[in-house]
């Protein structure tokens, strides 16, 4: 597990600025949720934590080492970060395990063999032991979804990172990958999740962060953000989606 902290992240796409001087920490073992409405910058911030998108200005420091210099090579840092989106992207022609196993595989040069345990270990730790060897189509959106958080678990992050992963899923399959998180949240994970869920993000998280065109325009514990907003835009919000 990893500490996070975002200094003055900024990031542009053109003449579009979508992230605008993003501050932000995130401590060992805490859930952050961001929350805000469609377009303010929450999948961009997750990609740019992930290095996905290089930032434009602003640091991003994991375990207080500066991860967003240019120049650095990014393949090792994104290792130590996993990311879940909202499409699962499970290979089709591949079995569940071996979706699972391709990262580990390729980036961390593990075999097969080695790896066959700890693989198993997973699917049994998320109650999916009976899954590994189905394809994705047999499997429902729910279980693809945990197989996705499984794969990005196998490389053995030191945070997650989480993007809207239960908007695709039809509403009785939610639950059960909430329930992944919750796990994940009770083992000590350092988790930031972009989010619609707000009974989950008041239910667990330890912060939210309310973005609004591309700031943080109010963050704190959840029982205090969700019962007494201060800017009135986060009222407006919360007022549209509680
Ligand atoms: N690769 C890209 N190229 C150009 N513009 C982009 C790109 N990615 C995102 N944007 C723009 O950045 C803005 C923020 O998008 P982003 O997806 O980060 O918002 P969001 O808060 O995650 O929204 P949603 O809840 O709909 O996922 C939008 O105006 C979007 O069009």
């Amino acid at each position: 597990m990893a500490k996070l902290d975002l200094k003055g992240v900024t990031k542009s796409f053109g003449d579009n600025t979508v992230c605008r001087g993003i501050d932000l920490s995130v401590n060992e073992g805490e859930m952050v949720c961001l929350i805000g409405a469609s377009g303010s910058g929450k999948s961009t911030l997750l990609r740019c934590i992930n290095l996905l998108e290089p930032i434009d200005d602003g640091r991003i420091l994991l375990d207080g080492v500066d991860i967003s210099e240019p120049g650095l090579n990014p393949q090792p840092i994104r290792a130590r970060i996993g990311i879940v989106f909202q499409s699962f992207n499970l290979f089709p022609h591949m079995t569940a395990a071996e979706n699972v196993m391709l990262a580990p595989r390729r980036v961390l040069g593990k075999s097969r063999d080695a790896l066959d345990a700890p693989v198993k270990a997973l699917f049994e730790r998320f109650d999916l032991g009976q899954r590994m060897n189905h394809y994705p189509d047999q499997l429902s959106g729910g279980q693809q979804q945990r197989v996705a958080i499984i794969r990005a678990l196998a490389m053995q992050p030191e945070i997650m990172l989480f993007d809207e992963i239960t908007s695709a899923l039809d509403p009785e399959l939610v639950g059960e990958v909430l329930d992944v998180l919750r796990q994940l949240r009770t083992e000590g994970m350092t988790m930031i999740l972009a989010t619609h869920e707000m009974a989950f993000a008041r239910e667990l998280a330890d912060k939210v962060c309310f973005l609004d065109a591309g700031r943080i325009l109010e963050e704190g514990p959840p029982e205090t953000l969700f019962s007494d907003p201060k800017e009135p835009r986060t009222r407006a919000f919360l007022k549209r989606v509680l």
